[in-house]
């Protein structure tokens, strides 16, 4: 009963920003919309918030039909990447605000001001005015009045997008959190793979306004359905059959073979599988290391080492070795990425 969006499609001019999107999102789960620039996740986010309305299709939202609704009749929590507080109104009265829209008496306002406060760790702070919070804590202000009003539907787009790279990964562990607690019915558009992947139950891949594959992150990662849903989660080598490193069994002359970094295995000495490639340049990254490897045929490929393994290998620049994919998916050359 969360959320069920039937063929929706939205054109702005000649521009088709979401084609026929079938997506059903249950009931107090976490998903989120993940895709590059311009693929039509904030659309589809202002759609099921009613910002939008479709040309074609119907959106359910907890069992009722909502395409028509308004977007106050459609009780729903909207956070935006840009801090949307009132900058005259206290921390409190910025979480009371839709409260009080509502008429709520007094002393239940002030109970569940608290409550929220405590909820996103801003306990104490009720008094301050925005100007006087950290970016990361106005997002958690904004995230207390979206859900003061007991919203069925949480929306949030690129929440933690305006934030620096450390604070943006504490609001995800803390959003995480946060959910677990309070498990209403969340979706979250972020064209950060990492992100996505860490935060969401469900990812919803989305690309030139469709939806590519939806799964878990791990289904996600381990079976891609498309070379653009393989390239854009996590990094991946991109080879033509030319490069000997096709399996045996299943070389189609029209493919691409498809393999991430970690997959690729380095030994000293060739066996029956391997292929030979030199050692072009070695990158230290501190966790592990980048090794770039060049093919007989000229293709470069990167491959990523622990460090144990690395210093087992003893690698140099220039040095011959052989490798073979340890896992790899091919598609069809006709597919683009
Ligand atoms: N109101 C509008 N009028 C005209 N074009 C629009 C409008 N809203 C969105 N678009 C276009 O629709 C396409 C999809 O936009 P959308 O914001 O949904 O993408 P997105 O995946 O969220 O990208 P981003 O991460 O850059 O926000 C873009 O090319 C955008 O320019």
């Amino acid at each position: 009963m969360g959320i069920q969006i039937q063929n929706v499609s939205k054109r702005f001019g000649s521009f088709q920003a979401v084609h026929q999107i079938d997506l059903e999102i249950a009931s107090g789960s976490l998903v989120a919309l993940l895709g590059p620039s311009g693929s039509g996740k904030s659309t589809l986010l202002r759609l099921i918030a009613g910002l939008e309305s479709p040309d074609t299709g119907r959106i359910v939202l907890t069992g009722k039909d909502a395409t028509n609704q308004s977007v106050q009749d459609r009780n729903i929590g909207f956070v935006f990447q840009h801090y949307a507080l009132f900058k005259h109104m206290s921390v409190r009265k910025n979480i009371a605000f839709g409260l009080e829209l509502k008429k709520t008496p007094k002393d239940k306002v002030e109970a569940r001001v608290d409550q929220l406060l405590e909820l996103v760790q801003l306990g104490g702070l009720g008094h301050r005015y925005p100007s006087q919070l950290s970016g990361g804590q106005r997002q958690r202000v904004a995230l207390a009045r979206a859900l003061a009003v007991e919203p069925e539907v949480l929306l949030l787009d690129e929440p933690f997008g305006a934030l620096d790279a450390k604070v943006r990964k504490d609001l995800r562990a803390w959003l995480r959190r946060l959910h677990e607690e309070v498990h209403v019915t969340t979706v979250f558009v972020t064209h950060d793979q990492e992100e996505a992947m860490e935060v969401a139950d469900e990812l919803v891949v989305m690309n030139h306004g469709k939806v590519e594959q939806v799964g878990s992150p791990p289904e996600i990662y381990d079976n891609p359905a498309s070379p653009f849903v393989m390239s854009f989660i996590g990094p991946v080598n991109v080879v033509s059959n030319a490069s000997g490193l096709f399996p045996k069994q299943d070389a189609p002359p029209e493919s691409n073979l498809f393999l991430r970094p970690h997959d690729i295995e380095i030994a000293a000495s060739a066996n029956g599988t391997t292929v030979p490639a030199k050692v072009e340049r070695i990158i230290h990254l501190g966790w592990e290391i980048q090794v770039e490897l060049g093919l007989n045929d000229g293709q470069i490929i990167t491959a990523h080492l622990s460090r144990e393994t690395y210093d087992l290998l003893d690698l140099r620049p220039q040095q011959q070795v052989h490798i073979s994919p340890k896992g790899a998916k091919t598609f069809p050359l006709f597919y683009s990425i």
